[in-house]
């Protein structure tokens, strides 16, 4: 068990910590000559993705909104061997779209790998959501998806050559997601793209497949997100706490008893774009240490979003 996971507790010991940072299961070099373009790869989950995509030896492109927290992102990837190119992008705008693929290809080239990693979201009752913030998240999360995936397809297309897109979800694609009505909508959206571009593009040597991470804390979450995790944690509590159960924390509510690190997303990722997931499309993959399919014995009593969130009765 690696640093990030040792436990100090009693109990079952849950799934064991993955290896160090730097390690790969892919051997060395295969993005060698390969340019990846990760959006949203400034932050977070994209960054992690887009570290792991560089020390297999590809270049990148990252996009995203805010050109300072590319240029920070852009550095540090750029101490792992590639070259790494940050664009400018809401991925809202087609025409930008068009030009992050048109500096892509002057840089490097048409990109052989499509990370569409960039999404919205926050949560929100949705009797409270606004038609502002509906639109918002989709546009971003499932429009967003649509305009660089079709991009990315056409010109793959035109010039007769292959290519692999994955697209990272949410587990609430399959099973709603309370309190995020727009994102889950978005993200079963994204699924469903997956799934057509698959097949529409299987002939042309396209993979589309889907990525899904479980909880994946890290330092870029948004403060709303991570607000409203840590309270959770101060409201929920365990039924029954004895020395047998972990302290009560994200890692004790995962039945992995941790929470995913984001390099264990990196690594699916450069698998599933690898020569060794070749005949792999049309899938969505999940790294969540099967939290989604956790279910207690007998259910804890409902309580509602607004509760959850800490609002006020729906006064209309
Ligand atoms: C219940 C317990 C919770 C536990 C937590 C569990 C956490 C698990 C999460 C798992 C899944 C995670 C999935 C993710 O996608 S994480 C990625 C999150 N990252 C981001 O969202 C980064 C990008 N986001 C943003 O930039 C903004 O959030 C935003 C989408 C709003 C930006 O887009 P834009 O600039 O176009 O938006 P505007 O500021 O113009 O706002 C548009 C409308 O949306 C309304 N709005 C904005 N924020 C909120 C909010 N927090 N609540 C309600 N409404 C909001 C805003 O008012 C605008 O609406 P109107 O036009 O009506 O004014
Ligand atoms: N962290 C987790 O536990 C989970 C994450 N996910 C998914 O993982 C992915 C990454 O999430 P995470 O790293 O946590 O979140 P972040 O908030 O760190 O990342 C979201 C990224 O999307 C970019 N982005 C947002 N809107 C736009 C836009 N209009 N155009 C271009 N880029 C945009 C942001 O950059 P900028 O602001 O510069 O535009 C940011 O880099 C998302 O798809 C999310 O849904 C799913 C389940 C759990």
């Amino acid at each position: 068990m690696t640093d990030e996971n040792a436990r100090d507790c009693v109990g079952p010991p849950g799934l064991p910590g993955p290896p160090p940072v730097g390690a790969s299961a892919l051997p060395s070099g295969t993005y060698d000559g390969t340019v990846v373009l990760v959006t949203g790869g400034g932050t977070g989950l994209g960054r992690a993705i887009a570290a792991e995509f560089a020390r297999l030896g590809a270049d990148l492109v990252i996009a995203s909104r805010n050109a300072d927290r590319l240029k920070a992102a852009r550095d540090e990837l750029a101490a792992l061997g590639g070259r790494v190119t940050a664009a400018v992008c809401d991925i809202r705008d087609p025409r930008r779209v068009r030009e992050v693929f048109d500096t892509a290809g002057e840089a490097y080239g048409l990109p052989d790998v499509l990370v569409n990693n960039a999404a919205a979201n926050f949560p929100v009752p949705a009797e409270d959501m606004s038609p502002g913030a509906w639109s918002a998240v989709v546009d971003i999360t499932l429009t967003g998806t649509f305009l660089m995936t079709r991009e990315f397809g056409r010109r793959h297309l035109a010039a007769g050559t292959p290519g692999s897109i994955i697209d990272v979800g949410a587990s609430y694609a399959w099973t709603g997601g309370p309190g995020f009505a727009h994102s889950a909508a978005a993200k079963a959206g994204v699924k469903s793209l997956v799934e057509t571009l698959a097949v529409e593009w299987g002939p042309y040597g396209i993979q589309v497949n889907g990525l899904v991470p479980g909880l994946m804390p890290h330092g870029d979450m948004t403060a709303e997100i991570r607000g409203n995790l840590e309270r959770a944690e101060d409201t929920g509590g365990h039924r029954v706490h004895d020395q047998h159960r972990p302290p009560d924390d994200k890692a004790s509510r995962q039945p992995a008893l941790r929470v995913g690190l984001p390099r264990e997303l990196g690594w699916a990722a450069t698998f599933l774009a690898s020569p060794y997931a070749r005949f792999i499309t049309g899938h969505t993959l999940v790294v969540d240490g099967a939290n989604w399919q956790r279910r207690d014995l007998v259910s804890p009593p409902v309580v509602t979003v607004r509760e959850q969130l800490g609002r006020a009765a729906f006064e209309g």
